[in-house]
C-alpha cells in the first residue's frame, strides 16, 4: 500500500486503529477542517456520506486519501457532537429506552480525483438509562466531542442492550465496507 501513497483525512485516533486492524498504516494523517453543519432537511444518511466526500475532497494529497464520518441519529433528528454536559444530558435521554441509527460513511479518493463511497448503517438500543446512569456517564467524561453523547468504545457499551451492524462501524471505520471500498479501487489488501 505505501508504494500507492495514502492519505488518512481524520484526526481520529480510532480510524487510524481501526485501519491498522486491516493492516494498512497511512502514509499520512492530515484531518479535513470543514463545516459540518447540517443542512435543513437533511437526511442523516446524506447527510454522513456528503461530510465524508467534503473531508475528502478538503485536503490536498497526491496519492490515495481515505476518510469517513460517523452520524448518530434519531429517526431524521441528527444529534449532535456534544460539547457541553447539557448537551451530553439531553442527547442521553433521548436515546435511553430506544432504539437510534448510526451512520457511518467510507470515502475514498483516488489520484485522479474520483470518489468510491460506501454507508455503514447501524442500529443501536440503549437499554432505559436511569437518572444516575446518566449521571455517572456524563462524571466519566467520554461524552466529549463525541457524536450523540456516547462512546461505544467505552463504558457505554454496558448501557447498550443490543446493536445490529459493526462495532467498527459505530465506532468510525467500518472494517467490511473499507476493505470492499479499497479492494474495489483495486488495492491489494493481504
Ligand atoms: C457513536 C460514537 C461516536 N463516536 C465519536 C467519534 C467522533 O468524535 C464522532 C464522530 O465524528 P466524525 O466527524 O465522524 O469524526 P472525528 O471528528 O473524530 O474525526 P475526523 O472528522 O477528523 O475524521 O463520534 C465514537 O467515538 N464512538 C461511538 O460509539
Amino acid at each position: 500500500m505505501s508504494a500507492l501513497h495514502l492519505t488518512l483525512a481524520s484526526a481520529s485516533p480510532r480510524r487510524r486503529d481501526l485501519l491498522a486492524r486491516l493492516g494498512i498504516e497511512p502514509d499520512a494523517i492530515a484531518p479535513a477542517d470543514i463545516d459540518e453543519t447540517p443542512q435543513a432537511g437533511e437526511r442523516p444518511r446524506d447527510y454522513a456520506l456528503r461530510m465524508g466526500r467534503e473531508k475528502a475532497l478538503a485536503i490536498e494529497a497526491s496519492g490515495y486519501v481515505l476518510t469517513g464520518d460517523t452520524v448518530v441519529a434519531a429517526g431524521r433528528r441528527i444529534l449532535p457532537k456534544t460539547e457541553t454536559e447539557d448537551e451530553a444530558r439531553r442527547c442521553l435521554e433521548l436515546l435511553s429506552g430506544r432504539r437510534h441509527d448510526v451512520l457511518t460513511s467510507v470515502v475514498l479518493r483516488a489520484p485522479d480525483g474520483m470518489l468510491r463511497e460506501r454507508l455503514n448503517a447501524n442500529i443501536v438500543r440503549f437499554k432505559s438509562l436511569s437518572p444516575r446512569e446518566i449521571d455517572a456517564y456524563i462524571a466519566g467524561g467520554e461524552w466529549h466531542g463525541k457524536a450523540g453523547g456516547y462512546a461505544i468504545q467505552g463504558m457505554a457499551e454496558a448501557l447498550i442492550q443490543w446493536m445490529r451492524g459493526s462495532h467498527s462501524g459505530v465506532m468510525g471505520l467500518p472494517l467490511y465496507e473499507t476493505r470492499a471500498l479499497l479492494k474495489s479501487a483495486g488495492l491489494a489488501l493481504d
